[in-house]
């Protein structure tokens, strides 16, 4: 936290400041024990926020009780409070077995963490873990009936990504985390011992941990490793809720993490964190909620390879004279062959300001709707082991360069948003109409599920059409 900031906290009673802010704001028991518990183990918070119900779009939030001007650190976390693998009790043995329970998504020595830290009520974080909600309302996707994930999602990514994630987590519980739990049951009562339990802690990590920023050299050692940067748990941070236009951001620093204002926050605005550059459908994967259509300036739709060979096949039979595509599916077997196109990997991806993959996109173009003799010419280059020097065609796929590209180009990316388009349950017009009269009048959990997936839905029907427009000939 900055100086200046500690020395405002320290000229005024810091303990009169917890007590007032408490009465003032009617907090439960459960949260004035957290808090309690940060000012002893020295989390510092601003004066100028106090955690609330009161003012937060979901459970509990951070709102500025004064004016805060960007740039302002609202807490201060030490490291030593982070609930990690190795801040834990139980880190020896996790470090002495880490070759037992390493798994491709990096999570189980957290999610092991989890499971010892919250069975024992001696825990150090027993006042964090009390104010964490009941993970039966945090109605993450992958706890919804599979029949509601196909009727609601179909065609957003969404349910591709929860099989994926149900598949992983039955693996890792019964062939990682289930041994290693057998093997130290008296770290581990019976209780916790069970698969439902589990997916709660997963869902825990999912919608409320941090991974930290590696640097670029981290980066490639991870990569090769196949891994990911692991996950902790950052008590106070994750109290804080998120929107696309947030006006917060934590910053991991050697000794310490601050959160730190990006804006200025007139008292009164709750104080928004960033989980990410999310879209709807990864909010609602990881932390099941969206935002209302629009307002996330970082929605995309993800599409995939089988849509590409529909559209290339409309193309093929439509008797378009601007557009003339031959030995396309030659071409497809190359693309797939060199590993460009991959089945099961996601092909194109769009975003409000266009296509946001446009490298890999503009290759795949150009080598479909290449002269079939340069084509030629461009597989041996690639076949003597030679790199194959670019032409000038197109190399960006932004909104803006749209209306320049060649007609091929923008006939075969129509094509492949239509297809896309199509496997949606409706319409977007009939989404719209359904979105007008039924936002916000969501009374249970049914309906809350039905908007939510309403507002992923409408958002990627509204940027596949608006990009189709601008590839319409
Ligand atoms: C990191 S936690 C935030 C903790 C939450 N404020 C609480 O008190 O439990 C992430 C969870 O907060 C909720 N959340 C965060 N931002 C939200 C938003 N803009 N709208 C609705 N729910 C949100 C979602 O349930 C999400 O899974």
């Amino acid at each position: 936290m900055s100086e200046s900031l500690k020395r405002k906290r320290d000229e005024s009673s810091v303990a009169a400041d917890f007590d007032g802010a408490t009465k003032k704001s009617n907090l439960d028991s459960k949260l004035s024990n957290f808090l309690r518990w940060c000012k002893d183990e020295n989390l510092d918070i601003s004066p100028k926020v106090e955690v609330s119900k009161t003012g937060s779009c979901a459970q509990y939030g951070m709102i500025a009780t004064k004016d805060i001007a960007k740039g302002e650190c609202l807490f201060e976390i030490p490291r030593a409070l982070l609930l990690a693998p190795d801040t834990s009790k139980i880190a020896d043995i996790l470090e002495k077995e880490s070759d037992t329970i390493k798994s491709k998504s990096n999570w189980v020595p957290l999610l092991l963490t989890l499971c010892h830290e919250s069975s024992i009520p001696d825990s150090k974080w027993r006042p964090y873990l009390e104010i964490v909600p009941d993970f039966d309302e945090l109605d993450l996707p992958m706890f919804w009936p599979m029949n509601d994930v196909e009727a609601e999602l179909q065609g957003t990514g969404v349910i591709s990504a929860v099989k994926t994630d149900i598949d992983n987590i039955n693996n890792e519980f019964n062939n990682i985390v289930l041994p290693f739990m057998k093997r130290h049951a008296e770290l581990f009562p019976d209780k916790i011992q069970n698969l439902d339990f589990y997916k709660k802690m997963v869902a825990f990590v999912m919608a409320y941990s941090f991974t930290e920023p590696t640097n670029q050299n981290e980066d490639e050692e991870n990569e090769e490793e196949g891994a990911d940067p692991p996950p902790m748990m950052v008590p106070m941070a994750d109290i804080l809720n998120h929107i696309a236009k947030n006006n917060a951001e934590l910053h991991f620093g050697k000794e310490s993490l601050t959160m730190d204002a990006t804006m200025d926050i007139p008292q009164g605005g709750e104080v928004f964190n960033t989980y990410g550059t999310l879209s709807n459908s990864q909010l609602l994967h990881m932390y099941g909620f969206a935002e209302a259509p629009r307002n996330n300036h970082y929605d995309t739709v993800e599409i995939y390879p089988d849509c590409f060979s529909q559209a290339l096949k409309v193309i093929e039979n439509d008797s378009n004279p601007n557009v003339e595509l031959t030995h396309i599916q030659e071409r497809l077997e190359f693309l797939k062959g060199q590993g460009i196109i991959q089945e099961q990997a996601v092909l194109c991806v769009i975003g409000p300001e266009g296509v946001l993959n446009d490298d890999e996109m503009c290759h795949i173009l150009k080598i479909i709707t290449m002269d079939y003799a340069n084509y030629g010419e461009y597989k041996a280059v690639l076949d003597s082991g030679d790199d194959w020097m670019e032409d000038d065609g197109p190399e960006e796929l932004n909104n803006g360069d749209i209306p320049g590209l060649p007609l091929s180009y923008r006939c075969i990316l129509y094509q492949l948003l239509k297809a896309h388009a199509e496997k949606y349950k409706s319409s977007l017009e009939k989404e719209v109409e359904q979105y007008e009269s039924s936002s916000n009048k969501e009374t249970d959990q049914t309906s809350t599920r039905q908007k939510l997936s309403h507002f992923v839905r409408v958002g990627q029907l509204h940027l596949l059409h608006g990009f189709m427009k601008l590839c319409k000939i």
